[in-house]
């Protein structure tokens, strides 16, 4: 039987917490949803996970599983409840670049998470203010050239894409560094790890398991950089049934017999691994073909006339409207405030008035696992039509 609630820091506090008094830490706040209470912050207490619940139903205390990287310097914040599914939190006496956070409360994500551990979960997603493009999904068999295609990319444009570096229990290959090409790691610490949560998607593939970690999408957002996931077609198939919108992209050799003799050529596999490699080909050239999974299939060829496909789908053979905005105004959010919900805005009150910004969500997209992207922030007044430019819409 939890801890029940006890007394109120303030009415506020008190109005808010579903019709009991709630006593709060000084940095903590509290918000109803549904029939939960969920009481934020605490961040500085390395006790505490940052978040605890508070279930009506069954009168009990509940201490989420917390998944996703959470704010870190958490003083002062308002909050509000959006689709009752979500928790957006913005942080007091911050700036547009670290002042919006998502919660995910009730979220497919979350809800899914919810059943493969069986407990409660809540899932931090960092809002991103500007124009955002979509993460990159590449999927094909092993030698077909994705690694290939995928280095030329990062070396061509450095500061746009970043590579979401997977866990693996396969041994490093020569050349492969720890923490760049993979995290290599061991079956049991993987297997904790995906029990733990740790994974947007996994797979076992040539008979070992490989997986993207949450953080491993997060830390090229973080960055600023649109992010490339190399992964198998399973991998690709929970990925789209994940929040991360991205562009699905198949590569196939254009024979098997070519397919096999880049295989060998590569020279890192031994004839046992290159075998189960071609034998495993057959079914996920079947997969990635045969169904709508991908939006886009190109035949790495010529290699040349395949990265100059690519590019072209990425919109960087100046061909596309799809300019990269990388800049956008930064603002200064007010020590106190409070908000108020208009449809699809947060407008941002200051405590003394004088300071009214809006925080756009109509083209809101992506989430949890990762970034929730394509935010808009203006000042109150400043702005005129809702069409006048493309931010966010990808
Ligand atoms: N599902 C999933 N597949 C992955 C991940 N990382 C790599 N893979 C896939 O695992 C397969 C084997 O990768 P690897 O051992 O590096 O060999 P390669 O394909 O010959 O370069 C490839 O199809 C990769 O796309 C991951 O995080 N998740
Ligand atoms: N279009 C191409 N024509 C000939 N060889 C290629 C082509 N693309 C890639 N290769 C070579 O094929 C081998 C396998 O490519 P790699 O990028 O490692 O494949 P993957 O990452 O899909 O396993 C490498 O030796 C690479 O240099």
């Amino acid at each position: 039987m939890g801890e029940a609630p006890v007394f109120f820091a303030d009415d506020s506090q008190a109005t808010i917490s579903n019709g009991f008094h709630l006593k709060l830490k000084e940095s903590e706040s509290a918000i109803v949803v549904g029939n939960k209470t969920y009481v934020i912050g605490g961040f500085d207490d390395l006790t505490s996970n940052g978040v605890r619940v508070f279930d009506k139903s069954t009168d009990e205390w509940v201490i989420p599983v917390v998944l996703g990287t959470k704010p870190n310097e958490f003083k002062g914040h308002s909050m509000t409840v959006l689709d009752d599914d979500r928790i957006l939190i913005i942080k007091h006496n911050s700036n547009s670049n670290d002042c919006a956070w998502f919660l995910e409360v009730d979220t497919h994500f979350v809800q899914e998470q919810k059943k493969k551990l069986e407990t409660d979960v809540v899932c931090w997603s960092k809002g991103v203010i500007g124009y955002a493009e979509r993460p990159i999904v590449i999927s094909g068999p092993s030698g077909v050239g994705k690694g290939t295609l995928i280095n030329r990319l990062m070396k061509d444009f450095p500061t746009m894409f970043g590579f979401s570096v997977s866990h693996t229990t396969r041994a490093p290959r020569e050349k492969e560094e720890n923490g760049v090409h993979y995290h290599f790691t061991n079956r049991n610490v993987m297997e904790d790890e995906i029990k733990a949560g740790t994974f947007l998607e996994y797979a076992s593939v040539h008979g070992n398991l490989y997986g993207t970690s949450i953080e491993a999408v997060e830390v090229v957002a973080d960055a600023g950089k649109r992010c490339i996931l190399d992964i198998d077609v399973q991998g690709a198939r929970s990925v789209r049934s994940s929040s991360l919108d991205a562009i699905f992209i198949f590569i196939c050799p254009p024979s098997f017999e070519e397919l096999e003799k880049r295989l060998r050529a590569r020279g890192t596999e031994t004839e046992e691994l290159i075998q189960k490699r071609l034998c495993n080909a057959k079914a996920e050239l079947e997969q990635g073909t045969s169904d709508d999974l991908f939006d886009h299939i190109l035949v790495n060829d010529d290699l040349e006339a395949c990265y100059e496909l690519l590019k072209k789908i990425l919109g960087l053979d100046g061909s596309s409207n799809a300019t990269f905005k990388t800049t956008t105004e930064v603002f200064d959010l007010p020590l106190e405030f409070s908000l108020s919900k208009m449809n699809e805005r947060i407008i941002i009150i200051s405590d003394n008035a004088d300071h009214k910004i809006v925080l756009d969500l109509t083209n809101m997209k992506g989430g949890a696992p990762g970034r929730t992207r394509g935010l808009r922030m203006y000042h109150a007044g400043l702005h005129t039509t809702d069409d006048d430019d493309n931010d966010g819409n990808v």
